[in-house]
């Protein structure tokens, strides 16, 4: 029902920042009056950069403090607006910075970085110049759609997980997986094949990943679907038909069972409709094989530049043990155990040890030494089984390793960390522990991992310059 005391304002408003979700903001104070007192209405607002003046429609305006909208007409664009985008492209979640030209993207996050480390008192001008992309478009070797109620496959709608928009095409997709995607979208709606629909947890297909691998050009396929394809079996062996007859380096196409309501992709049962169940790849001259499930670096070109970056501040030599902590399936373990006397790898997903240890064995390393194990865990037990690095490497989820493990790493006391992070704010929210056990912050590289979001890489060196203990 409408409240007719807070009717819907249409407001032309001036994009000031984007925040680190990549949503733009603006603020609209309401001039004083019965309704609104003067309240400040803050405003987030999608596929917009700083400076652009856009017309917005905030539905009972007066009655809130916040909305968060897609504009309705973009009356100026900012000095950074990227103008060979179209503007009414519908954006999904995955490039909230595709607006933006590449140099302001960089700008963007080079401040992100050095202000949530300037914030906790460290010294910002240790933060080198960022690395960027020469060719910042359809870097990844990984995408993961999402089917939708509608016959949409795409990613979800920037700010509403439950909508799904069509992915004509994407800025981040190599072609290959934007062909791969038309042809299931048209094997879909031929079968009248229905999406999983999340609100009434109903339909059959899920999602759709697709992996491909710029080095060895290998194609994955996998489609996650409610049931098994046995009551789809002339659908399923016709997909298999349109695909191969299409792209010779398909090595895998996969229909995984995925019953349970939980958002989280998954398969319950693996049903292999062509090839075989994993994907080679290859890093920094290391081969790798990967399995649907299997974390991998998902821009080569800059995972590279991360891994040769780790390297180089490692400084590692013959003498040194080192330890990879949160190693997966060995991306910058094998590199440094190549360098080193010894190398130990801790993480806590099996599959991705056990590929770990394959890894190693596939690329000539007999030096290594992989554990399955929480890290806190881990770093107790491995003492025991292996010994005292000199060296610590770390490479946690977005989330941080948490105070937890950095107290764990502080009184492990290794005279060296290299810590690789997706995340500037957890990143620096670890280094204050750090800091706390006598680490001295030696410099921080930003690295552009994936353009076109706000995410940003880094990796700093910290160096141990007293032995305080807390
Ligand atoms: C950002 S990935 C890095 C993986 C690897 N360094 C690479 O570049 O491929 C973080 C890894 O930490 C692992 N992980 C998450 N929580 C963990 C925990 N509590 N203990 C150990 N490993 C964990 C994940 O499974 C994942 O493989």
């Amino acid at each position: 029902m409408t409240d007719n005391r807070y009717p819907t304002e249409t407001l032309d408003v001036t994009i000031l920042n984007i925040d680190e979700k990549g949503y733009g903001y603006a603020k609209h104070v309401h001039p004083p009056d019965r309704g609104s007192n003067g309240r400040t209405l803050h405003i987030y607002v999608t596929n917009v950069v700083p400076g652009d003046v856009v017309r917005v429609t905030i539905p009972d305006a007066k009655g809130r403090r916040k909305a968060i909208v897609t504009y309705d007409e973009l009356l100026k664009p900012g000095p950074t607006r990227n103008l060979e985008i179209p503007t009414d492209v519908a954006i999904s979640g995955g490039t909230p910075l595709q607006y933006m030209n590449y140099e302001a993207q960089l700008e963007y996050k080079m401040a992100l970085v050095k202000n949530f480390l300037a914030e906790q008192g460290f010294d910002s001008s240790l933060v080198q110049p960022i690395i960027g992309m020469d060719e910042p478009t359809r870097y990844r070797n990984k995408m993961e759609l999402t089917f939708g109620g509608n016959g949409e496959l795409g990613m979800h709608q920037q700010g509403n997980f439950r909508k799904v928009i069509d992915l004509e095409d994407s800025i981040l997709a190599p072609h290959i997986m934007v062909t791969v995607k038309k042809i299931v979208s048209t094997w879909q709606k031929d079968y009248h094949l229905p999406g999983y629909d999340k609100t009434n947890k109903t339909g059959l297909l899920r999602n759709l990943l697709l992996r491909y691998s710029f080095a060895t050009k290998e194609l994955m396929v996998v489609l996650y679907a409610t049931e098994g394809p046995a009551a789809y079996q002339t659908a399923a062996e016709d997909l298999t038909q349109r695909l191969t007859s299409q792209f010779d380096n398909l090595i895998s196409l996969q229909w995984m069972k995925h019953a349970s309501s939980g958002e989280r992709i998954q398969a319950d049962e693996t049903f292999i409709l062509h090839g075989r169940d994993y994907l080679n790849d290859e890093l920094n001259g290391f081969k790798y094989r990967i399995w649907p499930d299997t974390f991998f670096q998902a821009n080569p070109i800059q995972a590279e530049k991360l891994v040769n970056l780790a390297l180089e501040m490692a400084d590692v030599n013959k003498d040194m043990h080192v330890l990879d902590l949160f190693c997966g399936v060995g991306t910058f373990s094998l590199p440094l155990a190549q360098k080193s006397k010894a190398l130990a790898g801790i993480e806590i997903v099996e599959n991705s040890i056990i590929s770990a240890k394959r890894n190693a064995k596939d690329n000539g390393l007999n030096n290594t030494y992989f554990m399955t194990a929480d890290a806190r865990q881990g770093l107790i037990d491995l003492k025991e089984a292996w010994g005292h690095p000199d060296l610590l490497v770390l490479d946690p989820p977005r989330s941080g390793a948490g105070g937890k493990v950095m107290r764990s790493i502080g009184r492990f006391g290794t005279d060296k960390v290299v810590y690789v992070s997706c995340s500037p704010k957890s990143l620096t929210d670890d280094l204050v522990w750090l800091r706390n056990f006598g680490y001295e912050l030696v410099t921080v590289q930003p690295v552009d991992q994936f353009p076109h979001t706000t995410h940003v890489e880094s990796v700093a060196l910290l160096k141990r310059v007293n032995s305080k203990m807390q």
